[in-house]
């Protein structure tokens, strides 16, 4: 079955119910370069009120290791994922599971990065392109998504209600994220283009699956 993150989370709200309507997996983002960053407290809150067995992820891009470490003291997340240029070994010095994002933006020149990280719980596919941040709306070509790396691979950028049975169709991710496609404006989350986004992506992984 495919996994769902909905990331980019800034109200204790919209968390709640992405995860009464099935998603596997919330993002909070703690990147200054991001219009949708949470602070430790905002992120903590958020991360109490979700009930259990839905993952919490802490974003971080190319971030003093100590502020990673404040983080999980505070917030306990479940996983961590680096959106920046760090290193494979770097992401592992925090002793916790990491999804490593790789910016896909060059498409083809962007493969053989999909192999820089074999520590990594799973990688996540994003459209944006080498030095930029994540969240950017953008899609990649999705045809580019590997089928035989041994790790799973999520695919993110530029998804939305109306694109995303489509990307599951062509790209076969394991898990699919999403950020400003379910949003009204950066780091509120609409709860039609919610809802609609996770009734698409279960329905698509149904009939990829022949259920
Ligand atoms: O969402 C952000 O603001 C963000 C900023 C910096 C790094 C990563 C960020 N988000 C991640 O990017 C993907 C794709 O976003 P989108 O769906 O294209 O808007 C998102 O799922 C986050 O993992």
């Amino acid at each position: 079955m495919i996994r769902i993150k909905c990331c980019g989370m800034t109200r204790v709200e919209d968390a709640v119910r992405a995860a009464e309507l099935g998603a596997d997996a919330i993002g909070l983002i703690f990147t200054a370069r991001s219009r949708r960053r949470v602070d430790v407290d905002q992120a903590r809150a958020i991360a109490r009120a979700l009930p259990p067995m839905v993952t919490t992820v802490a974003l971080f891009m190319d971030e003093d290791p100590a502020f990673v470490d404040e983080v999980i003291a505070a917030v306990q997340p479940a996983l961590l994922q680096f959106h920046g240029a760090e290193r494979d070994d770097w992401c592992a010095q925090f002793g916790r599971p990491y999804l490593k994002a790789i910016a896909m933006g060059e498409g083809a020149d962007a493969v053989p990065r999909l192999r820089a990280y074999p520590g990594a719980a799973g990688l996540v596919l994003d459209g944006h392109g080498l030095g930029e941040a994540g969240g950017s709306g953008r899609a990649f070509d999705w045809s580019l998504m590997p089928r035989d790396l041994g790790q799973p691979l999520i695919l993110a950028g530029g998804l939305h209600p109306g694109n995303v049975a489509e990307a599951i169709r062509v790209a076969r991710p394991w898990g699919v994220d999403v950020s400003s496609g379910i949003e009204s404006a950066p780091g509120i989350k609409d709860p039609g283009r919610l809802a609609a986004f996770i009734a698409a992506a279960r329905a698509a992984d149904g009939h990829v699956q022949g259920v």
